[in-house]
């Protein structure tokens, strides 16, 4: 089933397009990473997803409604941020309580038990709490609720390592007993790549891809060995990254090779290894102006 589907979606503010003719379907029960460089538009397009924002042109339904006022959609989904605003009367046991009201499909027993893991005290105001328990706070809210979309933008801002870990490995493991579908933006995609089974590359307002995280680790290759002989099998594919260590280059490229040809390269003394999708992501997005090394170096940018 489809939850959620936009078609040439855009969104303008002073003439400038943040979200360029989007055009993307996400099916229900599953994990989706979207990722893209400050500014390429995550947050806008989370939002109107969310109901939140509307868009300038273009078609976008969440569980086949227009998500912008309804109350279908704002019944069935949560989009978590790192502003959430709770009202500053309640205590943080309050405002579970409140919790469990709203969200059909909340479990209490859930909340308390990450509320006393993380170390929460009933009587704690939210406005109270440091930047990264006020993000713990939040990622229980998100994870309890189960609601059938849940959005996180940005969840685990300000936590510290092993609270990051602690909230992607609850997450999962709710997920795995109660599938539901997720939509997580997270510029330190390697600490979510276990978890993500799509993603959703937004650049510069535009989708620039939508694989399986899979699909997306298979399509790139790492290639190492000796200058020539390396260059000689890039010849006509497409180069992420290419670099020069000594005598050696290494090369990340497009995976398009057949089997006999992975055979010859390794009788070619070619180290062939998989990238990490993370890595993937980092090249694919990386300025084409060239490094900041120029910048500070004084180098014109090009
Ligand atoms: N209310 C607004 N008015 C004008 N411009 C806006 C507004 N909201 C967002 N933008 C612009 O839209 C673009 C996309 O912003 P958005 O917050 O969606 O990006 P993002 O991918 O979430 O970035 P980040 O990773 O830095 O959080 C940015 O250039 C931003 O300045």
């Amino acid at each position: 089933m489809e939850i959620v589907k936009c078609k040439k979606l855009t969104k303008s503010y002073q003439h400038f397009n943040v979200l360029n003719q989007v055009s993307l379907t996400i099916t229900e029960n599953k994990i989706v990473g979207l990722v893209g460089r400050n500014g390429a538009g995550k947050t806008t397009l989370m939002k109107i997803i969310a109901g939140l924002t509307r868009a300038t042109s273009g078609e976008i339904e969440v569980f086949s409604k227009n998500p912008f006022n309804s109350l279908l959609v704002s019944a069935n989904s949560l989009y978590l941020d790192d502003r959430m605003d709770f009202p500053g009367s309640l205590t943080l046991a309050e405002i579970l309580k409140e919790a469990k009201r709203f969200y059909s499909n909340w479990d209490h027993e859930l909340a308390f038990r990450l509320f006393d893991y993380f170390g929460f005290e009933n009587s704690q105001f939210h406005q109270s709490l440091s930047k990264g328990k006020e993000s713990v706070f939040n990622a229980i809210i998100g994870i309890a609720s189960r609601c059938a979309l849940t959005i996180f933008d940005e969840p685990a801002t300000g936590m510290d390592a092993a609270a990051r870990k602690d909230f992607y490995r609850a997450l999962l493991k709710d997920y795995l007993a109660y599938p539901r579908t997720i939509i997580i933006s997270n510029h330190h995609f390697e600490e979510m790549e276990d978890l993500i089974e799509e993603v959703i590359l937004l650049h510069k307002g535009e989708v620039y891809l939508q694989q399986s995280v899979e699909e997306l680790k298979e399509s790139w290759i790492r290639l190492q060995g000796s200058r020539n002989v390396v260059n000689a099998w890039l010849a006509g594919k497409r180069v992420l990254e290419e670099r020069q260590v000594l005598e050696e280059t290494y090369a990340v490229a497009e995976n398009t090779y057949s089997d006999e040809e992975m055979i010859s390269m390794k009788r070619e003394g070619i180290k062939v290894s998989p990238v990490s999708a993370s890595e993937i992501l980092l090249y694919l997005t990386k300025d084409e102006k060239g490094g900041v090394d120029d910048v500070l170096n004084g180098d014109a940018p090009q």
